[in-house]
């Protein structure tokens, strides 16, 4: 199918927006909590404006990230992202990365996948330091001085945030607020720096390269940033296999559920599949998309933790529908199938 025809759009934002404000400064924190899990539940995707990450942190990543990208691909290459996929750091080139929408893919159809279309995009991945099982992968020092600071400066902002959701989010669903830190001690969180380069519009309308395939997240929430030229859509809840676009909203940042949150929550909350493809009503005078940049920063639950349904999410009429699992065990089975 190419491009736009299987694309609606819904609103300017294509998913609701939420004032997080008053959350944040406590004025009226259950409706907040209240409208951000409503549209968890129905699109798996909200965007929230004043969430609390300051703008000039947000502006002064996606500077970075350009130079990073900017940089010869001698220098990127030489924090390598490892061959291993359970490896997750460093810098992938165009073309290595292909995510999977399955969650269990078997190789034949893993093979199949990557040959039908490249995801034509770069990305650099950070976790937090002191992390034995994915040690970071920096560029050696002396080479963009600046560089591994900012992002560590900024993985710790966005863990920030992700403690303030998560309030919200537990508020919501009618736990106690404090619900879900205890379960996000130790920030196994990734941060993605992206890059989608410029490609021609044509290739990407016919589907001979993506930019991200379909796919949904693994974790508990991701926090997403984006530049304004667009492309992203997720999976339209009452048309499955549609999509709708959802266009980037100046200050906002969008949050959008995992599939172990999914699966936490005995699927009460959606894990959406999104893509992102050619932004739309794009005039190219040369034929060429814009170059995008996101930052995606991928909240997970403790590694060292094992979850069962969420209390209040089954009951006799609704049984559990899955058996508890380690965060650990989930994520790792994820990963793996992604190089
Ligand atoms: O670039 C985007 O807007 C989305 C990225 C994304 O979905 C991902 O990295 O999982
Ligand atoms: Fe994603």
């Amino acid at each position: 199918m190419a491009g736009g025809d299987t694309t609606v759009r819904l609103g300017d934002a294509g998913i609701p927006v939420v004032d997080f404000g008053p959350f944040v400064d406590g004025s009226k924190k259950q409706a907040v909590a209240d409208a951000m899990l409503d549209s968890f539940k129905t699109y798996g995707f909200v965007y929230l404006k004043n969430h609390g990450l300051p703008q000039d942190k947000i502006d002064a990543m996606f500077t970075w990230s350009k130079t990073f990208f900017g940089q010869p691909m001698e220098v990127k290459q030489l924090a390598p992202h490892p061959p291993s996929g359970t490896h997750h750091r460093g810098y992938s080139a165009p073309g290595i990365e292909k995510v999977q929408s399955s969650i269990d893919p078997d190789e034949k159809e893993v093979q199949e996948i990557r040959a039908k279309a490249p995801d034509v995009k770069e990305s650099f991945e950070v976790g937090r330091e002191q992390d034995d099982i994915q040690p970071n992968i920096w560029l050696p020092d002396g080479v963009l001085p600046g560089f591994k600071e900012a992002c560590l400066d900024f993985f710790w902002t966005c863990n920030e945030v992700k403690f303030v959701v998560l309030r919200a989010l537990a508020l919501g669903l009618h736990l106690s607020e404090d619900f879900f830190d205890q379960y996000h001690q130790t920030p196994d969180n990734q941060l993605r720096l992206l890059h989608y380069p410029s490609v021609p519009v044509e290739s990407l309308e016919k589907e001979k390269v993506t930019r991200i395939g379909a796919h949904s997240d693994f974790g508990s929430i991701t926090l997403l940033m984006q530049d304004d030229v667009g492309g992203l859509e997720v999976e339209d809840p009452n048309n499955p296999g549609k999509f709708i676009a959802v266009h980037p909203v100046e200050g906002a940042i969008a949050v959008n559920a995992g599939d172990f949150l999914q699966r936490w929550s005995n699927d009460i909350i959606r894990s959406t599949v999104h893509r992102v493809r050619a932004p739309p009503n794009l005039t190219s005078a040369d034929g060429m998309t814009p170059d995008r940049y996101s930052i995606p920063y991928f909240c997970s639950t403790d590694f060292s933790k094992t979850v069962e349904c969420l209390p209040g999410t089954y009951s006799t009429e609704r049984p559990k529908k899955y058996e508890p699992i380690s965060a650990l065990e989930y994520i790792m089975k994820r990963l793996a199938v992604n190089y």
